[in-house]
């Protein structure tokens, strides 16, 4: 008998996708296989051997039924790249497999010729044949080919794995792309897609192939290095096989994309931005990164922060990074919205917070400060304002600081002598505010923020390392308060947004609050969520759209793209309101037939529309439930929500009504095109950004419903 020898097996996503079709049972046995094969690769009952017909395969035993394929890559080192009945492993064995290693990546890449014919032939054959011709139809076959325009050595130098080639020049259908790139290779995938889609080699090369492009020289018969190279969509963890196949193929966590990886891995000598799309993974290399810090962390040296804006959406981060990180390693992250944190600091430091006010609250403060003082110069929309967005947001304290503070995009000019008028109102109502034991948001940021710059000016800070996603949309004081709470160091700050989503506050320079990221800033490009045809109408929507970078610079959305096909977006008037609910409880109805009710979400502009909605729906028989910013919803129920109330979410249909011009952009944001034009600029920018940020929540299906006129800001997008 043979010595026990234990050996390392790297599972390969191709082999992912053949378990993840498999009964239950199979797929425990494989679990019960992975550990016996590891502890010893000569278990008799394996029955390891090398494949007679293919140089390199070995095969061993899951179950009588299935075996495991897999390459050799080293000494005891396995690649598996296929599970299969144990009938079908000799099946043209010789033919099927291909394992190149990509000349631009250097990564292990695996190609299963079966698959592939069966995708590209019209008419879905059965794997029992799989190296005859594709079975093309007589009309399909008199096509051109979709890549003709370009040379076998054109594409090969852009990536594309060298054995597909054959198979690449029959695809002359869009429908054959799609089914070709859900079995290849992925960077084969995504160039395939970017020139069909019309972009140039060069426009390729510098968004799919640059990125992930590595330095050095590559060796093609080194597969023990190629396996181990980062566009290597391979996992040597028990746990990530059985995470992946125990809830469906959560592919973001085993294998960020190349591009995303570099950012994830990269060292920063400061603050660090990621930009990009909707879908293109933000999230994802934020909590990569976050475990990536955990698992690194000198926990002498202070904890890690991960925050977002909102509360629903630091709850998702809270359970996917406990995916990611475990034990003490998880112990020393805290995961908290950013107000939650700002709240808990003032707390601690002994501020005892009685009734909170909200903005309409604090308005209508205002306006009887202003009537109590016979003030006729302002109205209570300039002094809130003023307050919230120079006072509030510059952490201003003293007289003397506001006659020097900076007002950009207010309206009007102040002189020194209304200056002092404001800030005369001003000391007024912060002394109202603290005789009435009241707060509100915008003045305990700036407050906490204050404490915590005067308590790290003595060094001591409360993290070590912060991770920020949704960036867009914190305020000033937000951002001072987290340059106060870690120590300018490396990897100090990791921040993720996407400035096209801003929907609350306004435009930050980050450099003017004391966090630069210049040269530390990555784009991503490829969505992981949409359709093309929804991002084209997204895009559309943001087509006269102009956005800042967070630095005074301009961000754009050039290269955002997706791999991924579906319908297109339906835009659907309605004659009156009536005829909106009937329609949008129909089209649900007609989804809920085919996926459960957590993955179809309907919003509207306003609050008051969402009751309405739930109510047809409940009367249908329809379950449905409201979104809020503070709790997440089930998946037995549709959500049902405001446009607000989407950020940071997925779903794979959605129905955005209520779309008219009378109804949006709201009009109270029109009446300021007269009163405020600058305000008014930034809010309908903020109403364009809305829209885009719903849009995008789609997976599969959108769909867009108004009655009346519809708004000016669909135009575009309906015109497409
Ligand atoms: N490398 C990857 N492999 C597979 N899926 C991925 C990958 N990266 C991201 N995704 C998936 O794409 C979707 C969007 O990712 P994520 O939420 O991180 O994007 P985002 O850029 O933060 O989006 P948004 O700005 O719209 O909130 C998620 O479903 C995520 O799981």
């Amino acid at each position: 008998m043979a010595e026990r020898e234990s050996a390392l097996l790297t599972v390969e996503s191709n082999a992912i996708r053949h378990l993840d079709s498999l009964d239950r049972g199979v797929r425990t046995r494989f679990e019960d296989f992975q550990s016996k094969f590891c502890w010893n690769m000569h278990t008799p009952g394996l029955r390891l051997k090398p494949l007679k017909g293919h140089k390199g395969l070995w095969s061993a035993r899951i179950t009588d039924d299935y075996r495991a394929i897999m390459c050799k890559v080293g000494h005891a080192h396995f690649a598996l790249i296929a599970v299969l009945p144990r009938g079908e492993v000799y099946e043209r064995i010789e033919e099927r497999w291909d394992m190149p290693v990509n000349r631009v990546t250097g990564a292990l890449e695996v190609v299963d010729h079966s698959d592939i014919r069966a995708a590209i032939s019209d008419a879905k054959r059965p794997v029992e044949a799989p190296m005859a011709p594709a079975a093309v139809k007589p009309e399909t076959a008199a096509k051109p080919g979709l890549f003709d325009p370009f040379t076998t050595a054109e594409l090969i130098g852009l990536g594309v794995a060298e054995p597909l080639m054959p198979s690449i020049r029959e695809i002359r259908t869009d429908q054959q792309l799609i089914d070709f790139i859900g079995v290849a290779p992925r960077l084969t995938g995504e160039i395939l897609f970017a020139l069909n889609d019309g972009q140039s080699l060069q426009q390729v090369e510098e968004l799919v192939t640059a990125p992930v492009k590595i330095d050095e020289p590559v060796d093609t018969g080194d597969l023990q290095t190629a396996i181990e190279r980062p566009a290597a969509m391979v996992t040597s963890s028990d746990r990530a096989v059985a995470a992946m196949l125990d809830g469906g193929f959560a592919a973001w966590r085993v294998w960020p994309h190349p591009a995303q990886r570099k950012i994830i891995v990269r060292r920063y000598n400061g603050p660090a931005r990621v930009s990009g799309g909707p879908g293109t993974g933000k999230t994802v290399v934020a909590l990569h990164r976050a475990a990536r810090l955990a698992r690194e962390l000198d926990p002498s040296e202070g904890r890690i922060l991960l925050t977002t804006f909102t509360k629903n959406l630091a709850a998702d981060l809270d359970t996917k990074l406990s995916m990611l990180v475990e034990g003490d390693e998880r112990k020393h992250v805290d995961v908290e919205h950013l107000d939650r944190v700002v709240h808990r600091l003032a707390v601690e430091g002994g501020r005892k917070l009685g009734k909170l006010l909200g903005d309409k609250e604090l308005r209508q403060w205002w306006e009887e400060l202003r009537l109590e003082r016979g003030e006729t110069e302002f109205d209570a929309e300039f002094l809130y304002g003023e307050w919230t967005e120079v006072i509030c947001a510059q952490l201003l304290t003293s007289r003397a600081e506001y006659f020097k503070a900076r007002r950009v995009k207010r309206p009007r000019r102040l002189d020194r002598g209304k200056r002092a008028l404001v800030w005369e109102l001003v000391e007024r109502f912060n002394a109202r505010l603290a005789e009435e034991n009241a707060w509100c948001w915008p003045q305990l940021r700036a407050s906490v923020a204050i404490a915590e710059e005067n308590r790290s000016a003595g060094g001591g800070h409360r993290y070590r390392h912060i991770v920020v996603d949704e960036a867009q949309d914190l305020t000033p004081a937000h951002w001072r308060l987290l340059r106060a709470l870690a120590p300018e160091s490396t990897d100090d700050l990791f921040i993720a947004g996407d400035t096209f989503q801003r929907i609350y506050g306004q435009p930050v320079t980050l450099g003017k609050l004391g966090v630069s990221i210049v040269g530390r800033s990555s784009r991503l490009t490829l969505n992981y969520r949409t359709t093309r045809e929804i991002l084209r109408t997204a895009l559309a929507i943001e087509a006269d759209a102009v956005a800042d970078d967070l630095d005074g610079d301009l961000d754009s959305l050039a290269g955002y793209r997706s791999v991924m096909s579906g319908e297109k977006p339906a835009f659907r008037p309605q004659r009156d309101a009536a005829a909106e609910l009937d329609e949008i409880v129909r089209q649900v109805q007609a989804w809920t037939a085919d996926c459960s009710p957590g993955s179809i979400a309907v919003t509207a502009p306003r609050t008051g529309a969402v009751a309405d909605i739930i109510a047809a729906l409940n009367a249908a028989g329809v379950p449905a439930g409201t979104l809020s910013k503070d709790r997440q919803l089930g998946e037995d129920l549709v959500h049902v929500g405001t446009m607000h109330g989407l950020k940071g979410l997925e779903y794979r249909y959605l129905i955005i009504s209520g779309i008219g011009a009378d109804g949006f952009p709201f009009p109270y944001i029109r009446r300021l095109a007269d009163t405020d034009p600058q305000r008014y600029e930034l809010e309908l920018e903020k109403a364009r950004n809305l829209l885009f940020v719903a849009t995008t929540r789609a997976r599969d299906e959108v769909v867009f419903t108004w009655t009346g006129e519809p708004s000016p800001l669909l135009h575009l997008a309906a015109g497409e």
